[in-house]
């Protein structure tokens, strides 16, 4: 079932065109990573799912509904986190959520929501004394107060450390278990790998590349690389992807059909008697994309 569906979405600001024609799908259940370059049009284009920015052509549904025209009946089924947050720096982590329980029309448990984001331990503390880490996960528990159906995400966790950012993850990665659906921004490619079921690239407006993880990275060239004798460098197998060798003795195929064409050049080394020195093979990844993308347009 579809959650959320965005076709020829368009956006400007003036006369520059912010969002310029954005198709995606987000499917109950799942997690869809929007990534994009700086100013690719991602915060504009969550807002008009929120329903806060009234689109100037295309559609959004979610849930269903236009979330612009029908703002009351989509308001309590999605819960968002947006980049910066109105905390009250005083209040407690748990008084926080208290009062938040009493603007949402959604119904929950304190203790429980606490629990779910790791924050049980410090419910006493003010918010003034959390670490960013802790900031992001309060914010979390805000926006997925009441286990929303939908819940969107804008950069979770940018400017988190490591630590902090991997417990981001583990309590997002809950929420997508308990089979709700989650649409986030990022600007971490290794956000986008730990965590989404699909990714949409978006650049100057528009999406560049969507699809399952598998599916964006093997449509990209992967890499084998190997060192052969310098007198067996001329007489490599033919291969469906592009052939180099530097120095005389390094190899580097780029290859859309990475199985098979190492499956040939393993072949001709035992035949060959040769031994493979330095093999490596391995697919694209998501930031060779998005340089890739970057370096098109
Ligand atoms: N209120 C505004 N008035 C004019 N231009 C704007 C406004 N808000 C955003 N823009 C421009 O629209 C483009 C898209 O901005 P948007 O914030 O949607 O991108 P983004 O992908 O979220 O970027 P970032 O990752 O840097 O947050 C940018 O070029 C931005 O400068």
């Amino acid at each position: 079932m579809t959650a959320i569906e965005v076709r020829g979405l368009r956006y400007s600001y003036g006369e520059f065109a912010a969002v310029s024609g954005v198709d995606f799908t987000v499917r109950s259940g799942e997690i869809l990573a929007l990534l994009g370059t700086n100013g690719a049009g991602k915060t504009t284009t969550l807002e008009m799912v929120q329903g806060f920015r009234r689109p100037d052509g295309g559609s959004v549904s979610v849930l269903g509904h236009d979330p612009f025209r029908s703002r009351t009946a989509v308001k309590p089924r999605v819960g968002v986190m947006l980049q910066e947050a109105g905390l009250v720096a005083e209040l407690t982590v748990a008084e926080t959520v208290r009062l938040w329980a009493g603007l949402s029309s959604r119904r929950d448990d304190v203790d429980d929501v606490l629990d779910r984001v790791e924050l049980s331990h410090r419910a006493g503390v003010a918010v003034e004394k959390l670490s960013g880490g802790e900031r992001r996960r309060l914010d979390f528990a805000l926006a997925t107060w009441g286990r929303p159906e939908v819940v969107i995400l804008d950069e979770p966790t940018t400017g988190l450390d490591p630590e902090s950012r991997q417990r981001m993850w583990k309590v997002i990665a809950g929420l997508r278990d308990a089979g709700r659906t989650i649409l986030l921004t990022t600007h971490y490619l290794e956000e986008a790998e730990a965590l989404a079921d699909r990714v949409a690239i978006m650049h100057e407006g528009a999406i560049s590349v969507a699809g399952t993880l598998d599916e964006v990275l093997g449509a990209h060239p992967a890499r084998i690389t190997a060192r052969v004798p310098a007198e067996l460098a001329g007489s490599l197998p033919p291969l469906r992807g592009s052939v180099s060798v530097t120095g005389g003795t390094d190899v580097l195929v780029q290859t859309v059909e990475l199985q098979s064409d190492l499956s040939d050049l393993l072949r001709w080394a035992e035949s060959a008697g040769v031994r493979l020195g330095g093999l490596t093979a391995s697919q694209a990844s998501l930031h060779e994309i998005f340089l890739a993308i970057g370096a098109d347009r």
